[in-house]
């Protein structure tokens, strides 16, 4: 890329850095404001309108890659999808910890795919573990409190983890923002920069809202919508609803067998990030799947 212009940059690194600066600049003026209950809500809320469509679109996207062709395989497809989930929800409850690590392990791997086109693998690598690592530098008492929700008072040291792989990742993530800036990638060095910035301003549940939000799903949600030919187009998103109004049903539904255990934060927070990671385990299997086919596919 050469010279930078703001409208050959792509929508949604546009609308996430405009977010992004208007938050840390609210935050950074107003740092006492958002209690944690209105964090969680904006969470909630925003997960399902904006997170969850992009991967509603796996049953598609399957089908596409030939995964499955006749309605008898799409029933297996859900099947074996919530079957994955359903053993991730499982692992989480015998082994908190363990799954919590691991889940942030793979979420990074996962994330790291946003920079696919634009960065070399060991810098996707620095990239993912500062995105996730920044909010346990900056925020380390409001990680260790969220993990300990998750996972147990013993989650505590994955918050400690969590936040010396941050700041080893932050350390390393300058080069690779000075050579964006040599070769004149600005939408990956915009998309870095911001969010090192709302790292810094924003608490953690408000800096993942709007990564996960507003540059993830968008990004995710336009490459699959470009592969689709016009005339599916609408067939796709009225899946893509159907999916996340199925999901949210389920949600609520464990939200509220476990609400008389617990308070409300605390059990959104639960059924939003182990639902997340339950969700993002076969989300990522067929990503891999697709991605080793297409790859196997001469040109
Ligand atoms: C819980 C938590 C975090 C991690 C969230 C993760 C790891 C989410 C992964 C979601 C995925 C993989 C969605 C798939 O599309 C942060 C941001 C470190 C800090 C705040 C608390
Ligand atoms: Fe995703």
């Amino acid at each position: 890329m050469s010279a930078l212009r703001l409208k050959a940059l792509p929508p949604e690194t546009l609308g996430f850095a405009a977010a992004a600066a208007a938050a840390a600049l609210v935050l950074g003026l107003a740092p006492t404001a958002l209690p944690f209950a209105v964090q969680v809500g904006l969470l909630a809320v925003a997960v399902v309108v904006l997170g969850l469509p992009h991967g509603a679109l796996d049953a598609w996207i399957a089908r596409r890659a030939g995964l499955f062709e006749r309605p008898l395989g799409w029933i297996g497809f859900n099947l074996g999808y919530v079957a994955l989930a359903l053993a991730v929800v499982g692992a989480w409850w015998l082994f908190p910890i363990t799954a919590l690590v691991l889940f942030l392990m793979i979420s990074a791997w996962h994330f790291a795919g946003d920079w696919q086109d634009a960065l070399m693998p060991w810098q996707r690598m620095i990239a993912a573990a500062a995105l996730l690592g920044m909010p346990a530098v900056f925020y380390q008492a409001e990680v260790a409190s969220i993990f300990v929700v998750l996972s147990g008072p013993g989650a505590e040291v994955a918050a400690e983890g969590l936040r010396s792989v941050g700041l080893v990742a932050l350390g390393a993530l300058v080069p690779v923002l000075l050579m964006t800036a040599m070769k004149r990638q600005w939408t990956v060095l915009i998309e870095l920069g911001m969010l090192v910035l709302l790292a810094v301003f924003a608490p953690p549940l408000v800096y993942f809202v709007i990564y996960f939000c507003l540059l993830h799903s968008p990004r995710h949600l336009r490459a699959t919508i470009a592969l689709a030919p016009a005339g599916e187009r609408r067939s796709l998103i009225a899946q893509a609803l159907v999916y996340t109004l199925a999901t949210l049903v389920l949600a609520a539904l464990v939200a509220a067998l476990l609400l008389p255990s617990g308070d409300l934060s605390g059990i959104a927070l639960k059924t939003l990030f182990i639902g997340l990671a339950a969700l993002t385990v076969p989300h990522m299997l067929l990503m891999l799947w697709t991605e080793r086919k297409q790859a196997n596919v001469p040109a």
